[in-house]
């Protein structure tokens, strides 16, 4: 069983013919995502919060999408449902334990290979590349991605399902990792040199994931202008993930993300800290840069720009 953290079709194509999909410990999800608008937190908190069932039958454009067609074998998994709107976050983790039994309801068993994919901007890797960051984050590492998403797999003519596939339940365990993501508090969170982690871009690559157009304020990014002052928080360098994938929806090789991201002033053996709206498509950068180096010192600031425009506006601005 491949264990490549970025997988191709041909590839998956064989597991498929080959029956192996959801029989020898692998597992495909389909991560499809239509962002709506944040629910209330405290409505939310009182009727849907880690009540599995109800979330999972909510109708939505994501799993009306899937059921019409997917690779077969594959599950839907759904951010909304595998994270919830917190009271700064969009995309608020659950603790292990809810996390588990949600994962556990799509099928997935411990030491399962999962491969992701999902369907839209990014080659189809965005919304993938978030739950790529969650089982990292809950402990799971045998995880990859299908570069080009379900585009490149209906572009090479693969077999596709509408059959909704109910598997057993698994007995996947979540084993919470610290590290992966960086919180609110610690980037605020003075040093032993009395600065706080944000303001140390001498020490740190802090790595803004948006489209440029974005990060320059020049095309919407949800942040209110009444709210803030600008467009990014100074002292990110901006290296868009947009411009990682090339124009077959496939991920650039690790040697061109690595000159890449250089290209826009990443500065190897430092940490590095990304970011971007609401903690999406800086996933598939900081996935990105691990296929770079494993080793890197990545981590995502899950509450991203949306959190800081609740918290601390004035760290957002149009100032370098
Ligand atoms: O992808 S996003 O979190 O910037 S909306």
């Amino acid at each position: 069983m491949s264990q490549k953290r970025l997988v191709d079709c041909q590839w998956l194509a064989d597991q498929v013919t080959k029956g192996a999909v959801n029989q020898e410990g692998l597992r495909v999800l389909d991560c499809t995502f239509k962002p709506g608008p944040k629910l209330d937190p405290t409505e939310f908190k009182s009727t849907y919060y880690g009540q599995w069932e109800k979330l999972m039958e909510k109708p939505s454009e994501h799993t009306i999408d899937f059921s019409k067609s997917h690779i077969p074998g594959a599950v839907h998994a759904n951010i909304d449902v595998a994270m919830y709107p917190g009271d700064t976050e969009r995309f608020a983790l659950y603790p292990p334990q809810l996390f588990e039994e949600y994962i556990q309801r799509l099928g997935v068993n411990q030491g399962d290979h999962i491969v992701l994919y999902d369907r839209g901007m990014n080659g189809g890797m965005m919304f993938a590349a978030k739950f790529w960051w969650l089982f990292k984050t809950y402990g799971h590492d045998n995880v990859s991605i299908l570069n080009g998403g379900f585009h490149a797999w209906q572009k090479g003519n693969n077999p596709v399902s509408s059959e909704v596939v109910q598997l057993p339940k698994g007995d996947w365990k979540a084993n919470l990792r610290s590290g992966l993501n960086v919180t609110f508090e610690e980037l605020t969170t003075k040093q032993e040199d009395g600065r706080d982690l944000i303001d140390k871009a001498d020490e740190v690559n802090f790595l803004d994931a948006r489209k440029k157009e974005q990060f320059h304020g020049e095309e919407e990014t949800g942040l209110n202008p009444k709210t803030v002052n600008g467009s990014h928080i100074p002292g990110f360098i901006n290296v868009p993930v947009n411009q990682l994938v090339d124009s077959n929806g496939l991920l650039k090789s690790p040697a061109d993300i690595k000159a890449f991201a250089s290209s826009k002033g990443f500065r190897e053996g430092k940490p590095i800290i990304t970011c971007c709206n609401l903690g999406i498509q800086a996933s598939l950068l900081t996935f990105a840069l691990s296929l770079v180096d494993e080793q890197y010192p990545l981590r995502l600031y899950n509450g991203s720009l949306k959190e800081m425009e609740i918290r601390a506006p004035q760290r957002i601005s149009a100032k370098e």
